[in-house]
């Protein structure tokens, strides 16, 4: 039930490889506790559903749910709907996707983290079926004002308010602001076109590491200032010491894709080992290799000389 990018051996995978079978596919982004994720996956039988969520809370709710109603075509993804979108779905490959009451970010200073922004439409537009859609139901105006904007300013889809649909509005969010006498907006973006610029799937690597010649400090003192990677930053949380050498907490934010990972700084063989663990089965990345890279060259400034390197 739960979708894991690093043990996928293609990106974007078939939705037969997720789903065991053929089918229209739909995404779901910010399912929260999934309720409305199992009433839609009830409603269709016959289509695939992969939700994508970023709270390891709700993802867990969620799964205990779809597992309880025995649902065999959801699919959660627990990471952003972007990176979902963009390497779990085969180009044209979307019928619909699905946002209910979205995170709104209403500062001005935030805006820039809305989901639903022009860029966004642009990217959604090469994964969309012709006639595909985007269904947004909201109980903040200013946002859904921003998004009809948004996906107006593109030239990409034709945009409907229409009244939401009943099963919108039971949604956990949406009962909350039922109650508290909130009004509802709704619009579907319709797919009339699509952006020229493909979409391409994040690029992944087999390795990042390097071996290096000298002896291993005693201690690692890497500072916590970011590290700028390509798309974000990395920042080194924290070491801890272990029996052969070191292991160093590290988050890696890039544009669509946040990660915890640990890097390993360690005896080998051949003199000193610095790369990925293995633990978490971390997706290696650009961003990665740039964290391990900046590693390297803090090792390097202890007196250690690079012998290989695979970053
Ligand atoms: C206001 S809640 C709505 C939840 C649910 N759709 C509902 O109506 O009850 C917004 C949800 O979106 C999730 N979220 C925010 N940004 C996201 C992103 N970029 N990708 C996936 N989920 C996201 C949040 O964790 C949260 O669960």
């Amino acid at each position: 039930m739960l979708v894991r990018p690093a043990l996928l051996p293609h990106w974007p995978p078939r939705p037969e490889d997720l789903f065991g079978r053929k089918g229209s596919l739909v995404v779901e982004v910010g399912f929260g506790d999934g309720r409305f994720t199992a009433e839609l996956a009830r409603a269709h039988p016959e289509r695939l559903i992969l939700g994508a969520e970023v709270s390891a809370a709700s993802v867990l709710r969620a799964l205990r749910r779809m597992r309880r109603e025995g649902l065999g075509n959801v699919r959660l993804y627990h990471g952003t709907g972007p990176f979902a979108l963009r390497n779990l779905v085969p180009p044209r490959g979307l019928l619909q996707v699905i946002v209910n009451f979205p995170d709104p970010w209403p500062k001005e200073r935030h805006q820039k983290r809305r989901l639903l922004r022009e860029s966004f439409f642009r990217r959604l537009s090469t994964r969309l079926v012709e006639g595909g859609e985007l269904l947004l139901t909201t109980d903040h105006e200013a946002y859904f004002r921003f998004a009809l904007e948004a996906g107006q300013r593109t030239g990409l889809y034709r945009v409907e308010v229409r009244p939401p649909p009943e099963a919108h509005l039971r949604t956990k969010y949406a009962q909350k602001w039922r109650e508290a006498g909130r009004a509802f907006f709704h619009a579907a973006f319709i797919k009339v076109a699509e952006d020229p610029e493909p979409w391409p799937p994040t690029r992944r690597y087999a390795v990042a590491h390097a071996l290096l010649q000298g002896e291993l400090p005693p201690t690692l003192a890497l500072g916590k200032g970011p590290v700028p990677v390509r798309g974000g930053v990395a920042v080194f949380l924290d070491v801890a010491q272990g029996e052969g050498g070191f292991y160093v907490l590290t988050r890696v934010e890039e544009e669509d894709l946040t990660q915890d990972l640990l890097l390993e700084v360690r005896r080998s063989a051949q003199g000193v080992y610095a790369g990925v663990g293995r633990f978490g089965s971390p997706l290696v990345t650009e961003g990665v290799r740039e964290a391990v890279r900046a590693l390297v060259r803090r090792l390097e400034a202890t007196g250690l000389r690079v012998l290989q390197d695979h970053t």
